[in-house]
């Protein structure tokens, strides 16, 4: 199986849903006509970017216009979709959301991110999430996780030992930060002998320019696409098996001893 993988990235416009919809319809269209792919993902909180202080009237109300919208793309283009992450208002609280759509527009799974980043106010307006982001898309067993979550080792290892062969990571990454991005997202394709499909945003917001670079990199740790600080896309073609390929080649996840990591 060796399905061609794009990351929009683009530059969200903060705190306006409505434009965000927009471009993104544009951009999706763009990025069909111009390498027909699989599978689509989308950067971090699209519809709103880092708006907290206004997601009481933003946020998309149980995230039912996001799973529409993204639905009806996904039918229209016959392409699964791994949506972002968009601000999703529930009765007392909002979460930071993915919503993963199947190429005949059909709900996958959704996860909330679970690390909140307090040097961008997560913790003060956005509520976390607690299950994982495991999902099976295209045919391949994959994880979804939400930008600040790639700190967390454990956290990716949880969903690769559980069987996921990609890593999908969604992302609103300031450019200060640049380096820790793309050797967090080296590392844990290395660690995990994973496909890491990485999609960051471009641009920037009343409090940080953001570093792009979105990346798609093999279970080896070679990176077969990156982007660069600005707009745009990049696409790649995957092939699962590499992922046997390596596993085979350094059993690590057959020799793990987790009984002494406690
Ligand atoms: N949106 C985020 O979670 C940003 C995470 C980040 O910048 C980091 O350094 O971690």
């Amino acid at each position: 199986m060796k399905p061609v993988i794009t990351c929009i990235q683009l530059d969200i416009k903060f705190g306006d849903p409505a434009f965000n919809y927009q471009q993104v319809e544009e951009k999706v269209a763009v990025a069909v006509e111009k390498d027909n792919p699989a599978i689509i993902v989308l950067p971090e909180l699209w519809t709103t970017g880092y708006d907290l202080t206004r997601l009481d009237v933003i946020a998309d109300e149980k995230g039912e216009k996001t799973k529409q919208f993204l639905s009806q793309l996904a039918k229209k283009y016959h392409v699964n979709i791994i949506g972002g992450s968009v601000a999703k208002k529930m009765q007392d609280n909002v979460t930071n959301t993915m919503y993963i759509m199947n190429n005949q527009g059909e709900f996958v799974h959704e996860y909330s991110k679970l690390h909140l980043f307090k040097l961008m106010d997560e913790h003060h307006y956005l509520t976390a999430g607690t299950a994982k982001g495991l999902f099976e898309i295209n045919g391949i067993k994959s994880a979804g996780v939400i930008c600040y979550d790639i700190r967390f080792p454990e956290w990716i290892r949880a969903h690769t030992t559980k069987g996921a062969e990609i890593l999908f990571v969604v992302a609103e990454w300031p450019l200060p930060r640049l380096n820790h991005w793309r050797t967090l997202l080296l590392s844990r394709a290395i660690e995990n002998q994973c496909y890491v499909v990485a999609c960051n945003r471009s641009g920037s917001d009343p409090n940080n320019e953001f570093a792009g670079h979105s990346m798609i990199i093999d279970p080896w740790g070679t990176i077969i696409a990156e982007a660069d600080e600005n707009t745009g896309f990049i696409s790649a073609e995957i092939d699962v098996e590499t992922v046997k390929q390596v596993r085979g080649q350094i059993p690590v996840f057959e020799d793990r001893l987790p009984d002494y990591y406690k």
